[in-house]
């Protein structure tokens, strides 16, 4: 009796110790309300021939499946040998032939068992993020009346006006932790694709779940349907939206909120990613919201992380100090929000290097060149939009460089020799023979290419024509995946993808973790310098400057860590759950990165309970 005491006391200090470090959702059982068929359609709850017998028989399921219970490995199994057989049957998709019936696969598998969907993307993430994000995610948004067959996410259209604060409760889940929300007007590169957009958001709340560890029961793609201007698709009987041209102006801006509004209202604690809005509205909402809800806008402040990491890591890639970035000439093609977001970030970033005063901040304008459509900006332009107007060069300056307003690229990148060349123009094939052979004079000992466009077509050039025109000795990224390339000698040409997936889910998740109001400027600094020391100086000097993407849940965990670091010594920090302000102030480095590793959601069956009520 004694001894079964001692066990038992021993056992329950063993739970209470269990209880204050293991906070793994994975774990817990699950208390659920239905049986039958009803738990075999839902794919939150469904594992498919999973279910052991015990629970077949608990929930009502017996007779309903096969009789041999299988592992979740073995399902997996399973599934990969049919995805590999198809490989050699189907023939669609561009870069990838199967790319779209993998697609298809892989969805089907999303719309029966969250669960194991998550399983084998977070398993094969290299294999699959192309797949279920891009490039591949762009042809399915081009591809997507046909494609569509279960809804995933909430459409708002202007049609809604005055509905929307009562259709947000038509959403099943109480607990809404991460929206993204598209308009459809700047899909990638490919322009406007109207309601069809919607496969943006949910491959961004894919990458949320399987790299940030955020409960797929939690996420919400949303798609404001406010019309659209492709007239391809206000002409097709089969699209699925609606059937007129973009709302703009002030009757845009009611959508948009009344959207923020009744979101806001239902989930307070959400947080709402803004994806692929075209230029014109990605800032002005931007500065609409970010004061009062929690929100960012992906394209503009994402990717400027991204790409200060990649720049901060071509300097390493040098052998220069950090302190040399300042000294870096940077050519940027295209100047929308993403080239925008960029610049605006890279000046801040070298002015602060400098001693972060109004002179530094001045003479950082100096260091970049903005080519767009209409060629090289300068003050001399009729029209300059309000947010490229601080980077339009002088032109007496120009001048002196042999330049003047609309020089082209290639004259560009001749005459300033730049350290760095960065596209953000989404127009493929942009870095030509002519402008690479240009870049060959560069000043810098490592010239940097960062063709950032998406999807693949749409890059500025590939690692091949970059290295083979170029020289090997460079650093490049790309938006899109590319392989690397073999130059000879068992030398390899090293392809980094330059894709905001490096930031967007950390920057998510610790500002979801922190519980901050707001996500500030100094959080997403935070993310970005986490990023750009991630890699070794061994990897930095092989030309890797991002992670792969086998690392993405590593690295986003590292960039979460910092940003609710930072949130804490901001004083926005106001907890979340059982982690009150209090608590989190006085948490050091490893327990905030205890407490974030601890609530990311990794997916394993729970233990499902049947609960009447
Ligand atoms: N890699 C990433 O993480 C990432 C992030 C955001 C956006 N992007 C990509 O960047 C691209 C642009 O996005 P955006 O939102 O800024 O688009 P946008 O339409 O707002 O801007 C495009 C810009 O490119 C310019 N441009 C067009 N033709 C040009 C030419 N011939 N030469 C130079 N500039 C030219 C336009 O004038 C405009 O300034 C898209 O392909 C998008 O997929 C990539
Ligand atoms: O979606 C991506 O791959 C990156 C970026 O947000 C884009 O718009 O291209
Ligand atoms: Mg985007």
């Amino acid at each position: 009796m004694l001894n079964l005491m001692k066990i038992c006391s021993a056992m329950s200090k063993r739970l209470v110790s269990l209880r204050s470090f293991t906070t793994c959702e994975g774990h817990r059982p699950s208390l659920v309300h239905k049986r039958s068929l009803d738990i075999l359609h839902d794919p939150w709850f469904n594992k498919g021939t999973a279910f052991s017998m015990t629970e077949r028989d608990r929930l009502d399921l017996r007779g309903l499946l096969p009789p041999n219970v299988m592992s979740s490995q073995q399902q997996i199994e399973r599934f990969m040998a049919d995805l590999k057989r198809l490989e050699v049957q189907a023939r669609d998709g561009p870069s990838d032939p199967n790319a779209l019936a993998k697609w298809r696969i892989l969805n089907r598998l999303h719309d029966r068992n969250e669960t194991m969907y998550y399983k084998v993307l977070i398993d094969k993430i290299e294999e699959y993020a192309p797949i279920v994000y891009t490039p591949t995610v762009g042809l399915v948004c081009q591809n997507y009346s046909g494609l569509f067959r279960r809804p995933r996410g909430m459409y708002f259209s202007a049609a809604d006006c005055g509905e929307m604060m009562s259709m947000v409760y038509n959403w099943p889940s109480d607990q809404v932790d991460m929206i993204v929300v598209t308009d459809g007007s700047r899909i990638l590169g490919l322009g406007d694709l109207g309601v069809q957009g919607i496969g943006i958001a949910i491959g961004k709340l894919d990458l949320y779940v399987a790299a940030a560890g955020i409960n797929p029961q939690r996420v919400l793609p949303v798609m404001i349907d406010v019309g659209t201007n492709n007239e391809k698709l206000l002409k097709d009987p089969l699209y699925l939206g609606l059937q007129q041209h973009r709302l703009d102006g002030e009757e845009y801006l009611v959508v948009v909120d009344e959207f923020m509004e009744s979101v806001f209202t239902r989930w307070p604690n959400a947080i709402v990613q803004f994806e692929d809005f075209q230029s014109k509205w990605a800032f002005k909402l931007l500065q609409r919201y970010r004061n009062t809800y929690r929100m960012f806008n992906d394209d503009v402040q994402g990717t400027a992380g991204v790409a200060i990491a990649g720049l901060l890591g071509a300097v390493r890639a040098q052998g220069r100090p950090m302190i040399d970035f300042p000294k870096m000439k940077i050519v940027v093609a295209g100047a929308g929000s993403a080239g925008i977001g960029v610049l605006n970030a890279a000046r801040k970033t070298m002015a602060r290097m400098l001693g972060n005063t109004e002179v530094a901040f001045e003479s950082a304008r100096s260091q970049f060149w903005v080519v767009d459509a209409h060629g090289l900006i300068t003050e001399a332009r009729e029209s300059i939009d309000a947010d490229a107007r601080p980077f339009a060069r002088k032109v007496n300056e120009v001048s002196r460089q042999g330049l003047k307003e609309g020089a082209s690229l290639a004259e560009v990148v001749r005459q300033v020799k730049p350290d760095v060349l960065l596209g953000l123009s989404a127009v493929g094939g942009l870095f030509s023979k002519e402008v690479l052979e240009a870049l060959k004079d560069s000043t810098s000992t490592r010239p940097a290419i960062f063709p950032m466009s998406n999807p693949t077509a749409n890059a500025e050039c590939t690692p091949k024509e970059a290295f083979s025109i170029v020289g090997d000795n460079i650093i490049f990224g790309s938006g899109s995946p590319f392989p690397d390339v073999d130059l000879g000698n068992g030398r390899i040409g090293h392809c980094n993808q330059a894709n905001n997936m490096f930031l967007f889910p950390g920057i998510g998740l610790g500002t979801l973790l922190s519980g901050s109001r707001m996500v500030s400027d100094g959080m997403l600094q935070a993310a970005a310098e986490r990023l750009a020391a991630y890699m070794t100086d061994e990897e930095v000097a092989n030309g890797v400057i991002y992670p792969s993407i086998s690392r993405i849940r590593d690295i986003t965990k590292e960039v979460a860590v910092a940003v609710v670091k930072e949130a804490i010594e901001e004083d926005l920090a106001e907890g979340y759950r059982d982690m009150d302000a209090r608590e989190l102030k006085k948490l050091d480095q490893e327990e905030i990165t205890n407490f974030v590793k601890n609530n990311m959601w990794s997916p394993e069956y729970p233990t499902l309970i049947y609960k009447n009520d």
